[in-house]
């Protein structure tokens, strides 16, 4: 069974700090969250988790094999560095949705995000070491199919980029409702989905969701492991099965430590 490590992140403050004494120039604001949002993959990939910017204030973390100490030092070095401070919010859970929903309530306990007082709060458990298992993690790469010959080189970006939007509106909203699974657009037409222990018929399930919906057609690896870097990197493997053979899902069946 998954056991699933979610960071909530969430900047301190960060509304008013970007009107206080008056509106900070917007190319300013987007230099320092793609900045907070490239050092902290950093920070939190070398230590073999993964972060998603969901929406750049607020970040959304795999963090399987970061203790309590590892996410302090990532809070502290940002506070050291950057204008603005951020609090951190871990939990565990069987899906990683029931995970995240337990790491923001500790924080929304907290206090609010523009809550003045509220700074730098680390809340939360990791998993001890003796309890940590080759199954914790379970990620799923979806790509959309031939999106270079159907989209990129015969539609405008803007187009491109509604296509691929459309898609990853409605596989994220599926895979939430359906599945207790975090899924977030990574670039390009790539979706990496954060999930629970579904199985063959479940992927099959939500890429048909999307063909009914939305008309974009999908494929999906799926990998497992111990971290977010090795259940990510089976699923690219998984993927480039599913470009080899033609089926729409392919779930690695070795699990990496
Ligand atoms: N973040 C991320 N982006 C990727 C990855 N692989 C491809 N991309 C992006 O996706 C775009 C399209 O590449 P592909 O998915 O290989 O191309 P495709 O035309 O859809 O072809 P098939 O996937 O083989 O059906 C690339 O330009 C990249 O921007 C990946 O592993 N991670």
């Amino acid at each position: 069974m998954t056991n699933t490590q979610i960071a909530h992140i969430q900047i301190d403050n960060y509304g008013p700090w970007t009107v206080t004494p008056e509106p900070r120039r917007e190319v300013d604001l987007q230099t320092l969250q793609s900045r907070l949002y490239a050092d902290l993959a950093q920070l939190v990939g070398n230590r073999d988790g993964y972060i998603f910017f969901s929406r750049f204030d607020n970040m959304i973390a795999v963090t399987n094999g970061l203790d309590e100490a590892a996410h302090a030092l990532i809070q502290e070095s940002v506070g050291n560095r950057y204008p603005v401070t951020m609090s951190l919010s871990v939990a565990t859970g069987t899906t990683p949705v029931s995970a995240l929903g337990t790491a923001t309530e500790q924080l929304q306990e907290a206090g609010s995000a523009q809550d003045k007082g509220r700074r730098e709060v680390l809340r939360g458990q990791t998993i001890d070491e003796e309890f940590r298992k080759p199954t914790d993690v379970q990620l799923a790469h979806f790509d959309v199919d031939d999106a270079t010959e159907k989209y990129t080189d015969q539609l405008n970006e803007f187009d491109t980029f509604i296509q691929i939007e459309q898609g990853y509106a409605a596989l994220m909203k599926y895979m939430r409702e359906a599945h207790n699974s975090l899924s977030f657009f990574v670039g390009g037409d790539n979706v990496i989905a954060v999930c629970p222990d579904l199985d063959e018929a479940d992927y099959h399930d939500a890429i048909s969701h999307v063909r009914e919906e939305v008309d974009v057609e999908l494929k999906v690896g799926v990998g497992r492991g111990r971290t977010a870097a090795t259940a990510g990197m089976d699923a690219k493997h998984a993927l480039e099965t599913c470009r080899a053979t033609g089926e729409a899902v392919t779930i690695e069946t070795e699990t990496s430590e």
